[in-house]
């Protein structure tokens, strides 16, 4: 079952809402340095009013959905920048607050215009996995070490969670999960802490197939349909060429709704130090590519790391069979 605002947003984007773009890419875009073990969150001590400004921009390129700044965001890695424990939590409560913030100022913006072209829309906190945490690596191999337990996972998470979801977001987004016992620990903990904001779990993959780790979507997603607290299941940070079949594989594996946001299909060219440009797909563009996505069953498109305002205003635009609007131009 979807809780009632998920399924009104959906209903009110016309079947697929749109969620926005690469967050940490567009900060950077704006002059933001996230060359740090914090990477886009180092902005929630350093710049949060570019944070603001990201989400506006999302907002008006049409986005039904934004994510909060927290994906790197963890307590330990704010203790060990010498922030205090208390600090910390504030910090991550900043994260939602500047994204409803941006969401209420933006919706009060538009109520004021005669044609209403957006939705007022939903705001979700972002939680990446322990890898992305851990900045070694392993948040694209899933391999997290001989160590870890569901227990360690779940205590890693629990602290973030309860106060991100206190916060007051609508949706809380779990992002790139690359394994299949960092799925178990989350669906535990929901349970556990019996969080009421309803959630989404969205996997990477590098290969189309499996998740990061070599495990398969089937095994997760079974995982993830025994908890009413997860509301939508997907994936995020993989290669756009790979999503139109991970739909149709996650469809025969689920009835939640199913969201994707891939990356911008640009390959980083280490040698060169550029990012090469997208040519990997039948000159398909993103939202060529978004129309089939919704066409497989997605319920919620957006883009990932790499792609910009511009690339969700195309995707707003051809699913929702109209532009959305700068405020300026209406
Ligand atoms: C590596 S996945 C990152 C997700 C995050 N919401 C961002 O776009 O910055």
């Amino acid at each position: 079952m979807m809780a009632g605002a998920v399924v009104e947003i959906v209903r009110s984007a016309g079947g697929c809402a749109v969620i926005d773009g690469g967050f940490a890419t567009q900060l950077e875009a704006l002059g933001a340095d996230i060359n740090d073990p914090l990477w886009s969150a180092a902005c929630l001590i350093t710049k949060p009013h570019l944070i603001k400004e990201v989400h506006m921009q999302y907002l008006e390129a049409g986005a039904d959905v934004i994510i909060s700044s927290s994906y790197q965001a963890t307590i330990p890695g704010f203790l060990a920048r010498g922030i205090l424990l208390e600090d910390a939590e504030g910090l991550l409560r900043t994260s939602v607050e500047l994204a409803l913030e941006a969401r209420d100022e933006f919706w009060k913006s538009t109520l004021r215009k005669s044609k209403p072209v957006y939705n007022r829309a939903l705001v979700a906190a972002s939680i990446g996995s322990y890898g992305a945490y851990l900045a070694d690596g392993s948040e694209y191999s899933g391999s997290y070490g001989e160590d870890i337990t569901i227990e360690k996972l779940k205590d890693f998470h629990r602290r973030r969670l309860q106060v991100l979801a206190s916060a007051g977001p609508d949706l809380i987004a779990f992002e790139a999960i690359p394994n299949k016992m960092e799925a178990q620990a989350l669906v535990e903990l929901l349970e556990e802490e019996d969080i009421q904001v309803p959630s989404w779990i969205c996997f990477s993959s590098v290969d189309g197939k499996n998740l990061c780790s070599g495990e398969s979507f089937a095994d997760c997603l079974q995982i993830l349909n025994a908890s009413d607290k997860v509301a939508i299941v997907g994936v995020n940070c993989t290669p756009p060429q790979f999503i139109e079949s991970i739909i149709r594989e996650l469809k025969k594996q689920t009835k939640k709704a199913i969201a994707v946001y891939p990356n911008s299909g640009e390959v980083w060219d280490g040698r060169a130090k550029r990012w090469l440009p997208v040519q990997c797909f039948g000159h398909k563009s993103f939202d060529v590519l978004a129309k089939r996505w919704q066409e497989a069953g997605a319920s919620f498109i957006g883009g990932c790391c790499r792609t910009t305002p511009s690339t969700i205003r195309a995707v707003s635009k051809i699913l929702k069979g109209k532009m959305a609007y700068s405020a300026t131009q209406i």
